[in-house]
Order: structure tokens, then sequence, then C-alpha cells
């Protein structure tokens, strides 16, 4: 087994994932801001990085491209950076390297949202995520279900159904906090 260094659990990158549109952005600022630390959006982070919004990487790059970059952005940011709170985009976790860079050096938080309560943000959303386009509601479901399994890799998971952005913010700093429901992932 590699040396690794031990980083401190009070320093530990706090990273959010869920399927887009459950609230990684919004609930992260949320969280850093009551956390007093700096808050990063992969997202962001990328688009400022190319001078391209998202939207227009994928039509231009197309998505093998996107996650890339995506990854080694990820990448670079939870070795490199401590005591931020990141939030990836919803496509991110599917790539190993990004499960693993994650839980070996941050606290991975899994917002969850049920299917149903999912589809009635579909319109505050669609815009802006190119992965949706061209797919119908049963092809967006498909792709929510197929996700979770990769989801199912964290140190804790939120249930957000009822739950508005500041309500969720708060229980995360409370479960930070109190250290409940944090836990090891069973391994790939
Ligand atoms: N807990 C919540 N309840 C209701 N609406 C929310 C909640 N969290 C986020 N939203 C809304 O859902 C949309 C997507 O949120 P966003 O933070 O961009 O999600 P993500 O980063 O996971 O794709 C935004 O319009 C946001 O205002
Ligand atoms: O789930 C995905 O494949 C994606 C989610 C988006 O981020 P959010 O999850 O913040 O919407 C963004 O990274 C890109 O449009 C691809
Ligand atoms: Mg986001």
């Amino acid at each position: 087994m590699s040396y690794m260094r031990q980083i401190p659990v009070r320093e530990k990158n706090i990273v959010l994932i869920g399927f887009m549109g459950v609230g990684k952005t919004t609930i992260g600022q949320l969280v850093a801001k009551k956390l007093y630390r700096d808050f990063i959006d992969i997202d962001v982070e990328i688009e400022k990085n190319e001078k391209m919004l998202i939207k227009d990487i994928f039509s231009k790059y197309g998505e093998k491209e996107f996650r890339r970059i995506e990854r080694e952005t990820i990448s670079d940011i939870c070795q490199a950076k401590r005591c931020k709170v990141v939030s990836l985009g919803g496509g991110a976790f599917q790539q190993e390297e990004v499960r693993n860079v994650c839980l070996e050096n941050c606290i991975v938080l899994f917002l969850d949202l049920s299917w149903d309560r999912w589809k009635e943000r579909l319109d505050l959303i669609i815009e802006s995520r190119p992965v949706l386009h061209n797919r119908t509601l049963e092809e967006m479901q498909e792709l929510f279900n197929a996700r979770q399994d990769a989801y199912s890799k964290h140190n804790s998971r939120v249930q957000t159904d009822n739950l508005v952005a500041e309500e969720v913010a708060d229980y995360i700093v409370e479960t930070l906090k109190l250290g409940w429901d944090i836990y090891q992932p069973q391994k790939d």
C-alpha cells in the first residue's frame, strides 16, 4: 500500500454529489457560507478555465472531452485544496478516478431526491443541462436510476425531498458538527 499523508478531518474538503438539479450548487454555496469556507463549483471552474459555457463545451468538443476536463479539474482541486466546499456536476461520480480521489481526500455528501420531486424541477434546469437534451422523460428516468449506484459511494446521505435549500444546508452543518451518519462506503 502506498504511503498517504492523512488529512485532518476538519481540514477535508466537503464534496457534494447527486443527480443534476438536486441542489448541489445552491446548497454548496449555503454550506460554505455557514462554515466560513470558500465555495468551489466544478462547472463554474471549468467554464472559467475554458472560457466557455458547459453546454458549448458539449456541443463544440463532445461529452468525452468534457468528462476529461471535469476529471482533471476535480482531481487537481480535491488533492491540492483544503477546507473548501466543492460541488461536483451530476455526471462526475460516474468516473472511477473521480470517486477514488474524492473518497480518499474529502468528505463526500450525497444529496438524494426522489424521482417524483426531481420531475417537478425539470423546467428549472433543462436549458443549461445538455445531457438532458433530446431525451424523453422515460430516458431521463433511466439515466436517473442508472446513476444511483455511483452515488451510493459516499460518506453521508441527505434526503432532501421535503426541505428547502436553507434547511438542507443547516442539516449538513449539524451533521458535520455532530458527526451524525458519517461512515465509510463499501469499496467498489
Ligand atoms: N432544496 C431545494 N428545494 C427546492 N428547489 C431547489 C432546492 N435546491 C435547489 N433548488 C432549485 O433547483 C434548481 C437546481 O439547483 P442547482 O443548485 O443548480 O442543482 P445542481 O447543482 O445539483 O444541478 C435551482 O433552480 C434551485 O433554485
Ligand atoms: O449530470 C451531468 O452529466 C451534468 C451535470 C451538470 O451539473 P449539475 O449536476 O450541477 O447540474 C454539468 O456538469 C453538466 O451539464 C453535466
Ligand atoms: Mg450544479
